[in-house]
C-alpha cells in the first residue's frame, strides 16, 4: 500500500512540526496529571498510554500522577455511600479513606502502569508511601481561602491531606533508571496516617519540587472556560483570580487552577490544563505550534 500525495505530505509536516518541540524537551521532566474524568474509555486510556511511551522514547521523562475520583465514587456507591465535596475535596472519613487507598493505589494505579507497559513503556506504580514519597499532614479546618476562595467559613474535611514536603529520590531513581513513574496521590502523616490528596495539588508540588518543563493536567473539559463557556486559550494570574472571584470557576476547577499557578509561580515553565477527552491530547499540546487547552504562566497573583 503506498500512501497518496496528500496524506504523505501532511504526515512529513506534522513530523517535522513536532522536530524543534522534542530537540527542546528532550531531557526535560513533564508532570502530567491523568484525572478520573479523562479515563473514559479504553481508546482513549491506550491513547494515553501510547503517548506516554512515545515522549520516553524521545528522550522526555513523564512522570505520571493519576486521579480516579469517579473510580471512588463508583465503589463508595456500591457500598451504600454517598460522595460529599467541598470545593472540589472529598469529605475523607476512615471507611472513605479505606476505599480510597483500595481504588487509588490499587485498581487505577495498577491499571495504568499495565496500560503503558502493554504499549512497550517501563512503569513502576506508587503511592506516596513508597519510598517516602509524600508526607502530609490534615488539612484540619481547611479555610474556603485555602482551598482558592474568599470566603470566612472553616471547614472540615476529614482525612484530606495537605503536602507538607515531597521526597523525590524514589521518582529520581526511576527516573534515571529508564523508567516511568507513575505516583497515586495519597500522603502519610508522621504517625502513619494515611492522607486523601486531590490529585492536581500532588501533581503541582511533584512539578514544584521537580523543576518541571510543564504540568500538564488532563480533564473533561477544552480547557478553562469563561462565563460564556469560550475556551481561555491563555491567561496569568490576575485574570484567574478575576474569574474565581466573579464565581466562573468553582468545584474541581478551583485546586487544579490553584496548583497551576503555584507551580508556575514556583519555577515551572508553563502549566496547562487540557482536554483528556481528545485522543493524543498530550502530544497535541507538547508536539504542535498551536498547542491545546488552557496555558498558565506566572506573574501578577
Ligand atoms: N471555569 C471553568 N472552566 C472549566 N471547567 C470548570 C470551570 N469551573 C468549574 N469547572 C468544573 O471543573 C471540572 C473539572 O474538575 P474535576 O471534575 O475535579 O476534574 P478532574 O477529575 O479531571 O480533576 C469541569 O468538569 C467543570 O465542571
Ligand atoms: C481530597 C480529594 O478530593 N481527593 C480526591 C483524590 C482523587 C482525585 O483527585 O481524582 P480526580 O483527579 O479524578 O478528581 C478524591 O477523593 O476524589
Amino acid at each position: 500500500m503506498s500512501l497518496n500525495t496528500q496524506k504523505a505530505s501532511h504526515i512529513a509536516q506534522v513530523l517535522t512540526e513536532a522536530l524543534p518541540y522534542i530537540q527542546r524537551f528532550s531531557g526535560k521532566t513533564l508532570v502530567i496529571k491523568y484525572g478520573g474524568n479523562a479515563m473514559i474509555d479504553e481508546t482513549l486510556k491506550n491513547s494515553f498510554a501510547r503517548d506516554v511511551v512515545l515522549m520516553k522514547a524521545v528522550g522526555i521523562n513523564p512522570v505520571i500522577v493519576h486521579g480516579g475520583g469517579p473510580q471512588i465514587g463508583q465503589l463508595l456507591a456500591k457500598i451504600g455511600k454517598q460522595s460529599e465535596f467541598i470545593n472540589g475535596m472529598r469529605v475523607t472519613d476512615t471507611e472513605t479513606m479505606d476505599i480510597v487507598e483500595m481504588v487509588l493505589g490499587g485498581q487505577v494505579n495498577k491499571s495504568i502502569v499495565n496500560l503503558i507497559n502493554n504499549h512497550g513503556g517501563r512503569a513502576v506504580g506508587l503511592t506516596g508511601k513508597d519510598g517516602s514519597l509524600i508526607f502530609a499532614e490534615k488539612m484540619k479546618f481547611a479555610s474556603q481561602e485555602e482551598l482558592g476562595v474568599d470566603a470566612p467559613e472553616m471547614i472540615d474535611l476529614g482525612y484530606v491531606g495537605r503536602v507538607t514536603s515531597i521526597d523525590t529520590s524514589v521518582i529520581d531513581m526511576l527516573i534515571h533508571s529508564d523508567f516511568i513513574p507513575v505516583i497515586a496521590p495519597i500522603g502519610v502523616g508522621q504517625d502513619g496516617q494515611s492522607y486523601n490528596i486531590n490529585a492536581d495539588l500532588v501533581a503541582g508540588k511533584i512539578a514544584e519540587v521537580l523543576q518541571a518543563e510543564k504540568l500538564i493536567l488532563l480533564t473533561n473539559t477544552p480547557g478553562l472556560l469563561d462565563a460564556d463557556g469560550a475556551l481561555l486559550t491563555g491567561l496569568n494570574a490576575k485574570q484567574v483570580n478575576d474569574l474565581i472571584a466573579s464565581g466562573v470557576i468553582y468545584g474541581g476547577m478551583l485546586p487544579k487552577i490553584g496548583c497551576a499557578l503555584d507551580a508556575v509561580q514556583a519555577g515551572v515553565t508553563s502549566s496547562h490544563i487540557i482536554d483528556g477527552r481528545v485522543q493524543h491530547a498530550v502530544l497535541l499540546e507538547m508536539f504542535t505550534d498551536e498547542g491545546v487547552g488552557t496555558l498558565i504562566r506566572g506573574g501578577g497573583r
